[in-house]
């Protein structure tokens, strides 16, 4: 079967505080799971893409936990495998009054240091129209995480493959001239491009977004797509480049995973050929409705939701 989407990253249990301010003084928290790819993973699966993940657990509870949501997400879990010895990774979020917040993680080793680029198999690489890398996964391990994605990345090119990043840069998970080494090294692969301002600055060394956009597009990016969070998003293609502002969302009450989904309302309409302004209003509804709920994937639409969120769809309350 043809499938649409796959993504590779570690899944972590999220800690989400039940009180806000400062996590030293939040005594209790909800378990949830999360991680950018997982997150993407599911907003695909949600929009309607058939998706799949690759990815390691600890053989623990956390990791069957993980492995049962993201089967009732209906992501494909075939590549997805248990690990002796190394737990599940866990993070802890602190979340402000004003819905932004930290992250503190558990995660070194992850699961994920067991995989090799052999366990990347060109059967099943060649099964998807798009691969979506993240950085996250490769500041886990960024020599080891380079080969594993390297290996991704010439099978999907020998399959006409499609490939989409985020840069994602954590910048406690690894430095900024790590993460600008690894990340520009794979540009040239890149036919999406999903980035924040300030990642586009660590990346490129310039505060300019137009210089920046030129810079993205002279590394052969046909989708340059630029996330400002309240302030909307740009995609910039061949045709030029299109702004569009943010949608009012109900309530911003977590801002976690807004990115996340975003990209998968972007590639959602990447896949569906729709024009770029069509992709890039999906994609601002979805990540509108994230930042309305509590939690970093809970708030991950279903494309029915995103139709009636767009006034396309008629919604029936009771
Ligand atoms: N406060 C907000 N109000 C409305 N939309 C938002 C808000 N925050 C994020 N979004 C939507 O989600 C997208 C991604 O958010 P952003 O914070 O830029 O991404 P990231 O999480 O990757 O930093 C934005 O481009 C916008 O469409
Ligand atoms: O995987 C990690 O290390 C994470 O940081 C997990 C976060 O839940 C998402 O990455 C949210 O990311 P945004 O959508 O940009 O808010």
């Amino acid at each position: 079967m043809l499938m649409d989407v796959l993504t590779i990253g570690d899944g972590m249990i999220t800690m989400d505080p039940k009180a806000r301010g400062p996590m030293r003084f939040v005594n209790e928290f909800q378990r949830k799971v999360g991680g950018a790819e997982l997150n993407f993973a599911i907003g695909a699966s949600r929009l309607g893409l058939k998706t799949g993940w690759i990815s390691r657990l600890g053989n623990d509870e956390f990791g069957r936990v993980i492995h049962n949501f993201m089967r009732g997400e209906g992501v494909d879990m075939s590549q997805v495998e248990y690990v002796e010895g190394i737990p599940t990774s866990v993070y802890f979020k602190e979340i402000m009054e004003d819905g932004s917040g930290r992250s503190f993680y558990y995660r070194n080793p992850t699961p994920m240091s067991v995989l090799t680029p052999e366990d990347i198999k060109e059967e099943h690489i060649k099964n998807f129209k798009l691969i979506h890398l993240t950085g996250v996964f490769l500041a886990l391990n960024p020599t080891k995480h380079l080969e594993i994605v390297e290996r991704i990345i010439y099978y999907a090119k020998k399959h006409d493959v499609k490939i989409s990043m985020d840069p994602n840069i954590r910048l406690r998970l690894w430095s900024k001239d790590k993460a600008r080494e690894v990340l520009t090294s794979l540009l040239p692969h890149v036919n999406v491009l999903l980035t924040g301002e300030e990642e586009g600055e660590i990346l490129l060394g310039t505060t300019s977004v137009e210089e920046m956009i030129e810079q993205f597009r002279g590394y052969g990016i046909d989708h340059v797509v630029i996330k400002k969070g309240a302030d909307g998003a740009s995609v910039t293609t061949a045709e030029g480049t299109l702004e569009m502002a943010a949608f009012t969302p109900r309530k911003v009450v977590d801002t976690v995973g807004a990115g996340d989904g975003f990209d998968a309302g972007y590639i959602t309409g990447y896949l569906k050929d729709w024009s770029v302004e069509r992709s890039l209003r999906f994609a601002n509804k979805v990540g509108s409705m994230v930042v309305s709920v509590v939690g970093d994937n809970e708030g991950l639409p279903y494309y029915e939701d995103v139709l009636a969120e767009l006034g396309e769809r008629e919604t029936i309350e009771r």
